[in-house]
């Protein structure tokens, strides 16, 4: 109905804070699928400040369920991605200095090199997502690039300050969701969503697949790893049947 992706990159950011060998992603990541992760999405930033390499090849065997791995589109990160050959590559923006992933992938200025990209990925038998904003001119120029997938960035959402500016991204959602399904590619979200903020999102018709880490990281502080994770996943689905019961997005 509604996939629920953790995202274990915070856990390895505590783990790095210290150079400790604690808390181990490898362990959170199959604790998670224990407590009904649909899917682990991990991200391999080029500066390696959470998730390492290491993690990657590790935990790619031991998954039952997918592996979504998010980098960016750099000739490093293609071939390790080529080498791993996770289920799902996601291909996110960096900037070395940003705290955390601050907008979309411009595929539109960059549509040769994401083009490129897609299809090398392709080539190994990796299905590619685009993590993009809720924008019609990029949703045209990730369908050109023949990936199948997107992820819409919710971080404009997340941050909203107002009730009419959280219906402004709302509404700017719902249209990209209808351009991108009117496109034929399936379409994900994520970014800053947390528990009280997810239900209007997970409401949403067509959105396939939620990617949540920060969030879950933090309440697993207060109520521990699964039942963090399994909260979450009752609160994205009670939101999508809520929405299909009543007709209400
Ligand atoms: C691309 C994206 O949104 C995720 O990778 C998430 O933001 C966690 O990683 P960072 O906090 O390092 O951006
Ligand atoms: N792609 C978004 C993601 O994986 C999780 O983002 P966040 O919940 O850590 O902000």
């Amino acid at each position: 109905m509604i996939d629920l992706g953790v995202n274990i990159d915070h856990v390895a950011t505590l783990r790095q804070q210290r150079h400790t060998s604690y808390p181990d992603p490898i362990q959170a990541a199959l604790r998670a699928e224990e407590a009904g992760a649909d899917l682990i999405t991990l991200h391999l930033r080029e500066d390696r400040r959470h998730i390492q390499d290491a993690d990657v090849f590790a935990i790619r065997p031991l998954l039952r369920t997918r592996m979504n791995l998010e980098c960016a589109v750099t000739e490093e990160m293609l071939a390790i991605a080529c080498k791993v050959l996770p289920q799902d590559v996601c291909l996110v923006p960096e900037k070395r200095s940003e705290l955390t992933t601050e907008g979309g992938l411009d595929v539109v200025s960059g549509f040769q090199s994401v083009k490129a990209a897609v299809e090398r990925l392709q080539s190994e038998g990796i299905r590619v997502s685009l993590f993009i904003d809720p924008d019609a001119q990029q949703i045209k120029a990730a369908t050109d690039t023949g990936a199948s997938v997107i992820e819409l960035h919710t971080g404009a959402y997340a941050e909203a300050k107002t009730e009419a500016a959280v219906l402004v991204e709302l509404d700017r959602l719902k249209r990209a969701i209808q351009c991108a399904i009117s496109a034929g590619l399936r379409t994900n979200a994520g970014h800053g969503l947390h528990g009280q903020n997810v239900a209007p999102i997970a409401a949403l018709d067509g959105i396939a697949e939620l990617n949540i880490g920060h969030a879950i990281v933090a309440q697993a502080i207060f109520d521990g790893w699964e039942t963090a994770i399994r909260n979450m996943k009752a609160a994205i689905i009670s939101a999508r049947l809520n929405a299909q019961r009543t007709g209400k997005q």
